[in-house]
């Protein structure tokens, strides 16, 4: 059986795997409000991804979208730490979407993170020493070219799935080589972070090789994102739903273990019955 070592939890590889996105940067929540409103909607939010069959909630204090405003290390903190503190206490693994050492060191004291979600695969400095300090934190190490503020200006490869499995073995191997188990890590190409939709689209049709090259398992995040837009034509990110679910289908039939997504109920619905028909 595959599973994946993630904190207080063994999780199940051998289904699919749901990972409910819970953003606390302000401009997720319509009208911006306070932090305490944000948290509050945040809460909801979180249990209605959890009824809807999320098996992972990802919280998340920083938008690394495209061209996302700077958030300072103690904005970060300030948003996600109130989340932290009362998700841990839900019984579900919580997975903390960081890229800074300081902000995993005190989501991990505070005992809030079962996994680090990080889209700089723990490049920054220290990041690798304090995991490899902790018994079973899960990891995932996503594959980024450049930085969120300019990573979409001009993407170029030679050869993307050959690049990005080079860097995603990199990093697997900068953790191994620390003392963490293999169980604990996945990996992530990172669709849309320094890509155009022709890489995504390589990226997406070579999952296999990914898998292949590492023999880890693999999490995928493509839902609402520019590529599905591209491919759909829909302009406005909550409309990109059908094409979101038809991606993760595509990278469930490609051997993507979990699925990092917006839109829980319909990605689960879909690959229940993907599961149960084999399409
Ligand atoms: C935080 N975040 C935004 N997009 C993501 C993706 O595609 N993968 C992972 N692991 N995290 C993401």
């Amino acid at each position: 059986m595959s599973i994946w070592q993630a904190g207080r939890f063994q999780i199940d590889l051998n289904r699919p795997q749901i990972m409910g996105i819970v953003n606390l940067t302000p401009d997720s929540f319509s009208d911006g409000g306070t932090y305490s409103h944000t948290v509050q909607t945040a809460l909801r939010h979180a249990e209605q991804l959890l009824k809807d069959g999320a098996d992972i909630l990802d919280i998340g204090g920083e938008s690394t979208r495209p061209g996302a405003a700077y958030v300072s290390l103690a904005e970060e903190w300030a948003r996600v730490q109130p989340v932290l503190a009362e998700v841990a206490g839900w019984g579900v693994p919580v997975s903390l979407d960081t890229r800074r050492t300081e902000v995993m060191a005190k989501a991990l004291d505070l005992g809030g993170a079962d996994i680090i979600n990080d889209v700089a695969a723990l490049s920054d400095a220290g990041a690798v020493d304090l995991l490899a300090q902790q018994a079973d934190t899960g990891i995932c190490l996503m594959h980024m070219q450049g930085l969120p503020e300019t990573m979409q200006d001009n993407p170029h490869y030679q050869d993307v799935v050959g690049e990005v499995a080079r860097y995603l073995n990199s990093r697997a191997a900068a953790c191994i080589e620390a003392g963490i188990a293999r169980t604990r890590i996945t990996l992530d190409p990172g669709f849309g972070f320094g890509k155009n939709l022709q890489h995504n689209t390589a990226l997406m049709r070579h999952l296999p090789e990914l898998a292949a090259a590492t023999g880890l398992p693999l999490l995928i995040g493509v839902s609402r994102k520019r590529m599905i837009g591209e491919l759909t034509g829909e302009t406005d990110a909550a409309a990109r739903v059908h094409g979101s679910v038809a991606a993760a289908l595509a990278a469930a039939a490609r051997g993507a273990r979990i699925f990092r997504v917006h839109d829980v109920k319909a990605t689960a619905d879909a690959l229940k019955v993907w599961q149960a028909l084999g399409v």
